[in-house]
This record gives structure tokens, sequence and C-alpha cells, in this order.
């Protein structure tokens, strides 16, 4: 069931609670490691990246009890034995980096595996891990279908500058420095929500952290870290598809939204499609005035456009979801991913909507909005949030669509479909193309 049948062109309307944002319970999920007491977490969604990390703490010995329908679970990794030689990490997901850290610090040895790179955005580098690890006392060795990294000694406090502000090595340094012994310090540290959200849950565990939310992280090893309880909050990345999902179909989605403060570049970048986001009492809504309309610069001879860039940027991974409103408003619009190089070459796949799309370089993209579009069907490369920019585009057009390999969705949006037709869309998913007789509705 990999495709989307999708039967565009009604306004989507009503209310939905997010779930928790994939890059937040994924790194809380591997710091469980660190442990040996039991750990509770609360609203863990059920998509496929999840289960794929639960099933490797059963094969190591982990105690796993998940309920996905009551969203709890509870971890604990008392008997866990890691075997580099026989055990393998996750594949064909980039979280699987961040159990490199917690293996090293507790069994000395990990494994990165040759697939790591997830959603195939282009260049997705392992070097600022390896220097992490390297600089917490880890050596490296090449095998075949690995890396393999050892530590003969406990790991060992460390200053380091990161090339860039890189999500998951920033989540591996505070992993490794928390049982550390002496004080780390991370300088160009990530801070995006949920880097910051996965520094709370380490405080949970005892974790000594200072710096949250800034671009330099201080962290005192201690000798143990607890067991603890954890509520995962709402995706931002969720809370931004659904409202612009209302947006693009013309209808009016009310959004679950606890942290209405993380989102005035985001407000801001909906503006320029014509959009107002409103938050109000722990909701958000978005609403179209007329139509969808670029809104044009004050400065003379320059396109609008929407920077994407680590945070305090606009999230990269939200690009697809804007390049979707982009297509559907009236002028012009230049979209900049600066962090990836192969991110918007499915852009392509938008002419067969009819849309106008003009990719500049491997970095830019402008859409010239507002042309009259066709149902279509649609390949989605394996990123998450292209499959979910191609299905809103289709959601918008009168007719049956198709996104052909969409299952990379499930990789982060438990329930998405089902989601959408509770506001009113005809979507589904289907093992074939073929037109079926009964669309979901
Ligand atoms: C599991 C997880 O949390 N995945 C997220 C994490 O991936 P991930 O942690 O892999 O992303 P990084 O922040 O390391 O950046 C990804 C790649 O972008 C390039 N790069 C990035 C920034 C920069 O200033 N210069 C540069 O060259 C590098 O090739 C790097 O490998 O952060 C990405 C960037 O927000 C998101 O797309 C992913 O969804
Ligand atoms: C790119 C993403 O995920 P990953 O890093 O796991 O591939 C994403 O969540 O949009």
């Amino acid at each position: 069931m990999s495709h989307l049948i999708v039967h565009g062109g009604t306004p989507l309307v009503g209310k939905v609670v997010p779930s928790a944002n994939k890059n937040a319970v994924l790194p809380v999920l591997c710091a469980t490691l660190l442990t040996r007491e039991p750990v509770r977490l609360r609203r863990v969604p059920e998509i496929t990246d999840v289960k794929k990390i639960l099933d490797a703490f059963r094969a190591w010995g982990s105690s796993v009890q998940v309920d996905f329908a009551r969203g709890t679970l509870e971890v604990r990794h008392r008997h866990t034995l890691f075997d580099a030689a026989r055990h393998r990490l996750p594949e064909a997901m980039r979280s699987s980096v961040l159990l490199v850290a917690p293996l090293l610090a507790r069994f000395g040895v990990a494994r990165i595996e040759n697939d790591v790179q997830g959603c195939t955005l282009g260049v997705r580098e392992i070097d600022p891990h390896v220097e992490v690890f390297e600089r917490f006392g880890a050596r490296v060795e090449r095998g075949d279908d690995a890396l393999v990294l050892r530590c003969d000694a406990p790991l060992t406090a460390t200053d380091h500058w990161l090339d860039y502000a890189s999500v998951t090595t920033t989540e591996n340094f505070v992993m490794c420095a928390a049982l550390a012994a002496g004080t780390s310090t991370l300088t160009n540290a990530a801070s995006e929500p949920h880097v910051q959200e996965f520094c709370r849950f380490m405080q949970v565990l005892g974790a000594r952290i200072e710096g949250l939310g800034t671009s330099r992280l201080r962290i005192t090893g201690v000798d143990a870290l607890g067991g603890g309880e954890f509520t995962f909050t709402e995706d931002f990345h969720e809370v931004v598809t659904f409202l612009a999902l209302g947006a693009i179909t013309g209808g009016d989605v009310r959004v679950k939204n606890s942290a209405p403060e993380q989102f005035p570049l985001i407000d801001r970048t909906f503006a320029k499609f014509g959009v107002q986001v409103m938050h109000e009492d722990g909701w958000s809504r978005a609403r179209v005035d007329g139509r969808l309309q670029v809104r044009e610069p004050f400065t003379s001879h320059m396109l609008q456009k929407v920077e994407a860039a680590p945070w305090p940027y606009l999230p990269v991974d939200l690009l697809p979801i804007f390049i979707a409103l982009g297509v559907r408003a009236q002028g012009s619009m230049m979209f900049w991913n600066k962090v990836y190089d192969g991110a918007l070459g499915w852009t392509s796949e938008l002419s067969k909507f009819g849309a106008h799309a003009f990719l500049s370089d491997p970095h830019r993209l402008v859409t010239f909005g507002g042309k009259p579009l066709v149902p279509a069907e649609v390949d989605s490369p394996y990123i998450i949030r292209v499959a979910i920019a191609l299905l809103m585009v289709a959601a918008s057009i009168e007719g049956r669509s198709v996104i052909r390999h969409a299952a990379p969705i499930r990789r982060a949006h438990p329930r998405f479909v089902e989601n959408l037709c509770q506001l009113g869309a005809r979507i589904e998913w289907s093992a074939t193309c073929a037109a079926t007789p009964h669309a979901h509705g």
C-alpha cells in the first residue's frame, strides 16, 4: 500500500491534534539506552522509524512494552547486550546514527551502517559524527558494510566546534557528554525545537546541560543517568502541514499547538502567500482572504523569497510544504534551500499537474504560481515532506490524482490519511495505481 489515491477539490475543515515530532522521538528513544532504569514515554507515534528502533532494542534483549493506541511506551535496558559482529543497526533512516553514542557509552563499541541516509536530500555526511566520537576517545575501523567504532576506556569530556549546526551530530554530542567524565562544550550546536525537546528529556534523566536552545551547549558528565517519564509535544511539521492543507484547499483547519512562540517566522512565511495564521488558546488556524497570492516585495527587481536553513531560520523540512503553496499562489516565489544540495530535483514532477516551476540551481527554485492545474499521476522520491507536498497539490485540484511511492509519509506521520479523511479529504492508500470503484470519503 504505497500509493496514495487522491480525489481532490474538497475544502478541508475541522480540528486536528498533531502527533509527536519524529525528530524528537527518535533521539529520545536512542537516549534511553544510556540508562538501566525504566523510562516511560507518552504520545509515542506509531511510525515505521520508531518500530525499527524498538525492533533493534528487542533484538538486543531490552524490555519494550508499547501501546500505540494509547501512545505509551515503557522501555528498560537492564539486560541489554550489543555485539557489533552479530547485531545490525536499522537502515534507510537517518536516526540510526543516533544509536551510536549510547552504544559507545554503554558497550564501548558501535556501528555506523553504510545506509544511514534517510530521506534522499543529497549528501548526508557522517564525518561530523565520526569527528565527535573521536573527540570523546573512540577509534574508527572501516568495514565492508559499516564503520565500527570502539572505545577501550570510558568517554572523556571534550570541547568541539562543529563545521555547521548539524541536528543529529549535536544530539550525539550531548549523549556522549552526558556520561563523560568532566565538562564538555559544543559550539555551533543545532537548536531546532526537536533538539531542545531532546535536551529536556536528557535533563529529566539527570543530564546536566546548559545553554539549551542556543548555539553553545555546556554539558557536565554525571556518573549515571536515572529513569523517568516524558510526554512529547506536538510536531511543528504537522502543525504547519495541516494549516497549509487547510489553506491550499480553501478550507478552515484548526490545529492544536502548544508552542506558538516557535512560529513567528513560520507565520510570516505563510503571510508571503496570503495566508494569515492565528494562535489562540492553544490552537492555530490559517485563513486565506480571497485567493492565495504572493505578496510583492518592496525591493524592486527582487523575487519574493523563502529561505530555509538551520534553526532559527525556517526549517528545510518545511520547504516542500511551502513550495506546494507557491504552485497555487498567484505570483512568483523563490525557494532557497541553504542546507541540502539534492532536495529540489523532485520539483519536475510538479509539471505533470501543469504547474510552472524553474530549478535555477540545486539550491534554488522559482515557482510561477496560479496556473490552472489538472489532476495527475506523479512519483514521490524517498523524501517524507515531498510526498506530502505532492499530496497537497493533488488535494487542491478537482479530480483523481495518484501519488506513487508515498510510503515515506509513514516514517513520520501516524494516521495521516485518517486525519485528512476526518477533515473531509477523499484520500486512500492503495497497492496499485488502478482506478478504485470507491474512494474513501
Ligand atoms: C532524524 C533527524 O533529525 N533528521 C533531520 C536532521 O538530519 P541531520 O542531522 O542528518 O541533518 P544535518 O543538520 O546534519 O544536515 C544535513 C546535511 O546538510 C548539509 N548541511 C547542513 C547544514 C549546513 O549548514 N551545511 C550543510 O552542508 C550536510 O551535508 C549535512 O549532512 O536535520 C535535518 C536538517 O534540519 C533535517 O532535514 C532532518 O529531518
Ligand atoms: C529528512 C527527514 O528525515 P530523515 O533525516 O530521518 O531522513 C524528515 O523528517 O523530513
